[in-house]
């Protein structure tokens, strides 16, 4: 599991530290530990979830990163902390807010942030649309919503200068076709996610002035 995680941070240009990779594979262990009482993920499989979900989450760290991590940044619908969980470990100088509508996942991120000792991670148990909180500059989503639904139901939560990142499979051309005027996607990049053999792609998406 180390070695297979360590070799695609490296193809993913990624500098994690020992610690950093001790706190993803800690927190592999809670979710297989935790996946029968919680329903996290369907997916059982301790291999296919190293790729499926752990390093599939890490290939969107260098794009956040090139963007430009931000202070606050929340997962919308985050269900057992993908990518949430993942972009808390890597990076640091970010609060990540893992919102989840189902009371059991959002107590499972808080149990996450306690036994790894991440203070920048919270779990909050909320619809989307009925949270009130201070404002994000990145709004993630994985495997969430469609692209419109996942824009109207967040869009109170964005900085006057904040963006949003939908993870997708293949290419949504008709997702996007569907957003609304005042929703630009202002960059789609495709990812390679090492040891998996499917199409990635991020949507970056801001409102439109
Ligand atoms: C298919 S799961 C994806 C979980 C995770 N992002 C992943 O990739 O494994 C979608 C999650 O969205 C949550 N959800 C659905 N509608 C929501 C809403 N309006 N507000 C917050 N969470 C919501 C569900 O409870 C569920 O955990």
């Amino acid at each position: 599991m180390r070695a297979t995680l360590e070799a695609a941070a490296q193809a993913l240009g990624l500098d994690l530290s020992p610690a950093q990779v001790d706190q993803l594979l800690a927190y592999l262990a809670l979710l297989q530990k935790w996946n029968k009482v919680y329903n996290l993920t369907a997916v059982r499989n301790p291999a296919e979830m190293l790729t499926h979900h752990l390093i599939d989450s890490l290939s969107v760290i260098g794009p956040l990163l090139r963007h430009g991590a931000p202070s606050r940044l929340m997962d919308v619908g985050a269900g057992g902390g993908l990518p949430g969980v993942v972009i808390a470990i890597c990076c640091p100088g970010t609060d990540v807010t893992c919102v989840d509508a189902v009371a059991k996942k959002a107590t499972f991120i808080q149990q996450v942030a306690a036994e790894l000792k991440l203070p920048n991670l919270r779990g909050v148990h909320s619809r989307v649309e009925q949270l009130q909180v201070p404002p994000f500059g990145v709004i993630t989503s994985r495997a969430f919503a469609s692209l419109a639904d996942f824009t109207a139901l967040t869009r109170q939560h964005l900085t006057s200068d904040a963006v949003w990142m939908a993870m997708k499979g293949q290419h949504p051309a008709d997702e996007i076709a569907a957003l609304p005027a005042d929703v630009e996607v202002f960059h789609v990049e495709q990812l390679q996610v090492p040891g998996l053999d499917a199409q990635r792609c991020i949507i970056w998406m801001r409102p439109k002035a």
